[in-house]
């Protein structure tokens, strides 16, 4: 039986976890030049939290480039092997800083905890660094059809929670992200630029700025 009054915590994991943003950057920018597609870091903006499929249909896009289905399967294999070669030296210690400690905290407080993320990779990354103990369950990016700003992987995480969206509290670290949270009337809390995640109902530069005591008022909040 879902409680009215119990607040749940949902994570998006690229970029407010671990820092693998910069990879997924990386990767898509070599990609994109090597089609004579401009990337810059505006263009990665508006790829976060974007699924891999709509990512490469934007890149073509910014390019108006046409290409067959062949090369777009075989240009998706490829940024994810380029991905996963960075993926492979990661370790505990590319938790972002804050992360472990607010884990903790909600965990010993019985608070429950899912991951949302677009990602395919997200199981393999938890399981890398460690931490897939703290999450009651997990949705990524094999598990939704619809790839935020559509608030579904959202969704499923609160059903699976057993809350309602109003109870749920989302870190994010994306416009697409944010945008999904506000959508499923959620609480948003933008993780990162705050002029760039504006949308958010609170911002935070990282963890590190998240006290037990930031984290009793967001559970009091009332949207
Ligand atoms: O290619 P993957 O690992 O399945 O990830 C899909 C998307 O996952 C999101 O979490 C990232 O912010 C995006 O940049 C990425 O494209
Ligand atoms: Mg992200």
């Amino acid at each position: 039986m879902k409680s009215q009054f119990k607040k749940a915590f949902i994570f998006d994991l690229d970029g407010v976890i671990v820092d693998t943003a910069k990879f997924h950057f990386l990767a898509w920018k070599n990609l994109a030049e090597s089609l004579e597609v401009s990337f810059s870091e505006e263009e990665n903006e508006q790829l976060k939290g974007v699924s891999r499929i709509n990512s490469l249909q934007k890149i073509l896009e910014w390019g108006n480039k046409s290409i067959s289905e062949d090369k777009f399967n075989s240009l998706m294999a490829q940024k994810n092997e380029e991905y996963l070669a960075f993926v492979d030296r990661m370790s505990p210690e590319d938790i972002l800083p804050g992360v472990l400690e607010t884990l903790t905290y909600l965990k010993e407080n019985n608070y429950p905890i899912a991951l949302g993320s677009a990602s395919k990779n997200a199981r393999h990354i938890l399981t890398k660094v460690g931490l897939t103990s703290y999450f009651d369950h997990i949705v990524d990016g094999n598990e939704v059809s619809k790839a935020k700003p559509d608030p579904e992987v959202f969704l499923k995480g609160c059903e699976l929670l057993g809350v309602e969206p109003e109870q749920a509290i989302v870190f994010e670290d994306s416009q697409a992200g944010i945008k999904a949270a506000n959508t499923a009337h959620m609480l948003s809390v933008g993780i990162g630029d705050k002029a760039v995640l504006s949308e958010a109902d609170f911002n935070f530069e990282g963890f590190t700025e998240l006290t037990e005591d930031t984290l009793k008022t967001l559970t009091n909040f009332k949207k």
